[in-house]
């Protein structure tokens, strides 16, 4: 799905009025219909609703919502921010229909005309929307800040006031903390970057039936991975010949005294999503380990208790690099020997990152679309500090260009940054915050390269697939007892529902 730009958003509400055609005024109706819908069936017992209208469209959605909710029966009050005067065509209209209802309405004009407001209320916040183009001051500060401080369930209309939807915010004082955003169309970016997580919590995407082939026509580095791109990407086994050839051999590098668990978990995860064969190469101390906990993997051993020589004498489809391999100066030595002779394509984690981290001269020796999946804080070990999230992903772009590789940068919505696009995650949750749960993500993303997926496949894919069993897993367990080892055991749970 794409994430599209405030402007190209306008340019398809454009395009749909001027060609479906249909008119302004319906265009809102029909938007905010949808959240009248998704909020009477969520919040049906509740007693009391305000609504806070700006004087723009995303104000005039507020009215129709209003108005709407009056009509099924709810106490419904709308405060109106005036904006200096300025109100659209559609506000107008619906201001003159939710009075027709004879709704309460009243008009913001100084501090001491702010409402009353508790904890119990429902606050729909419609103040601003797309039409944002400067940070929120005097009075419309005043009263996002006044209903932050009511501790009231929030629910934005489109994007929380204040919050810009393609640019850093500076003032964040200035910005609705939402609990739930009633999005139109497509998501935005900035629900997405973790330094709007006090302004977006939950989430809907509503369809307001926007021109389809416009929106598929519009160029976007940003795109929201979901089940559907999932179906697309996922390549059914339908080959009758195959042998275990056909998927492929990883290789797995990683491990050292105590942390051959690490390499185990990523080679499981290769094995179970499908890779034909796997090797592990691991330090002679994990032989034992390996073979135990995995008898379907083959090992191949180094020094007894780390990597130091790094040659493994399989030919193997793709290597899987860094769990557990810790940092010691044999270990990068050998490391450094390893890149300048490997030609694999590679998935790179863990201490492979940080070593690489140290020796940025290491990055030109990675093959081309080599996949880097880094935490927060090994990238930016990698790419070096940021101001912002905006900031961020500029320094993101840069670099995997600089390398013509591919980052996975973990988080709640963990991106896959390609030279040509930038793809967010729409799986998981925090049950994945667990020991090993990234060794096994690079395990997966390994395997799915051995049976043929592309890097940007293998990589978008694979951290769907991953975020997906977390959220299988907790549809009847606690999240507090997920691990690493269960990750594995979901895949085909994952893998049964795409085949849908
Ligand atoms: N296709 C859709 O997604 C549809 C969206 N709808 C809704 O319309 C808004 C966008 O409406 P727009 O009139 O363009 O802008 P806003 O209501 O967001 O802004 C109001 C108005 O306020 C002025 N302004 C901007 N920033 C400030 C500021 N800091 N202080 C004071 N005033 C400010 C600016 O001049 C704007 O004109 C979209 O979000 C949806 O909610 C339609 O209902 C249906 C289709
Ligand atoms: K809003």
């Amino acid at each position: 799905m794409k994430i599209l730009s405030p402007k190209q958003i306008a340019e398809a509400d454009h395009y749909t009025i001027k060609n479906e055609p249909i008119s302004p005024v319906n265009l809102m109706e029909r938007a905010a219909t949808k959240c009248f819908e998704w909020i009477s069936s969520n919040f049906e017992n509740t007693k009391s609703v305000k609504v806070f209208c700006g004087t723009g469209n995303n104000g005039g959605d507020g009215l129709v919502i209003a108005r709407l909710l009056k009509n099924k029966g709810f106490s419904v009050k709308t405060f109106i921010l005036p904006l200096g005067n300025k109100q659209t065509e559609e506000f107008s209209i619906n201001l003159k229909r939710l009075d027709d209802v004879c709704a309460k309405i009243v008009f913001i004009e100084k501090q001491e005309d702010l409402p009353k407001l508790s904890p119990r209320d429902l606050i729909i916040d419609a103040i601003f929307g797309n039409g944002l183009n400067r940070a929120p001051e005097g009075l419309s500060k005043n009263l996002i800040q006044y209903i932050n401080e009511a501790k009231a369930t929030v629910i934005a209309i489109d994007i929380p006031s204040g919050l810009f939807s393609g640019k850093s915010v500076t003032a964040k004082d200035s910005v609705i903390k939402a609990h739930h955003t009633l999005t139109f169309q497509v998501p935005k970016l900035a629900f997405f970057l973790p330094d709007n997580k006090n302004f977006i919590k939950d989430w809907t995407i509503l369809d307001i039936k926007l021109n389809t082939s416009f929106i598929n026509k519009l160029p976007t580095k940003y795109h929201y991975f979901t089940a559907q791109e999932a179906k697309a990407t996922y390549k059914a086994r339908n080959d009758k010949w195959a042998h275990k050839g056909t998927y492929g051999h990883s290789l797995i590098i990683g491990g050292s005294y105590g942390k051959i668990g690490a390499p185990t978990l990523s080679a499981k995860a290769a094995l179970k999503i499908g890779s034909g064969l796997v090797t592990a190469y691991i330090p002679k101390c994990g032989y034992t380990i390996m073979q135990t906990a995995l008898p379907e993997v083959m090992a191949e051993t180094d020094h007894e208790i780390e990597l130091a020589d790094f040659t493994p004498t399989i030919n193997a489809t793709v290597i899987e690099i860094g769990p557990g391999m810790g940092t010691s100066d044999l270990t990068l030595a050998g490391f450094k020997k390893f890149l300048q002779n490997n030609k694999t394509p590679l998935v790179v984690d863990a201490d492979a990152l940080n070593c690489l981290a140290l020796n940025k001269e290491l990055l030109t020796l990675l093959p081309k679309n080599s996949i880097l999946t880094p935490h927060p804080k090994e990238l930016e070990r990698l790419i070096g500090k940021w101001d912002n999230d905006y900031e961020k992903l500029e320094k993101i772009k840069i670099f995997v260009e600089k390398y013509s590789i591919i980052l996975v940068v973990k988080g709640a919505y963990t991106l896959t940054a390609t030279k040509e696009a930038f793809y967010f995650n729409s799986t998981g949750n925090n049950a994945l915050a667990t020991a090993g749960s990234g060794d096994v993500l690079t395990g997966i993303i390994t395997g799915l390269l051995a049976q043929g997926y592309s890097p940007r496949e293998a990589s978008c894919f694979g951290v769907y697939i991953h975020g997906r069993t977390a959220e299988i897993y907790t549809t009847n367990h606690a999240p507090e007892t997920f691990t690493a080892s269960l990750i594995a055991d979901y895949l085909s749970d994952v893998i049964l529902e795409l085949q849908e």
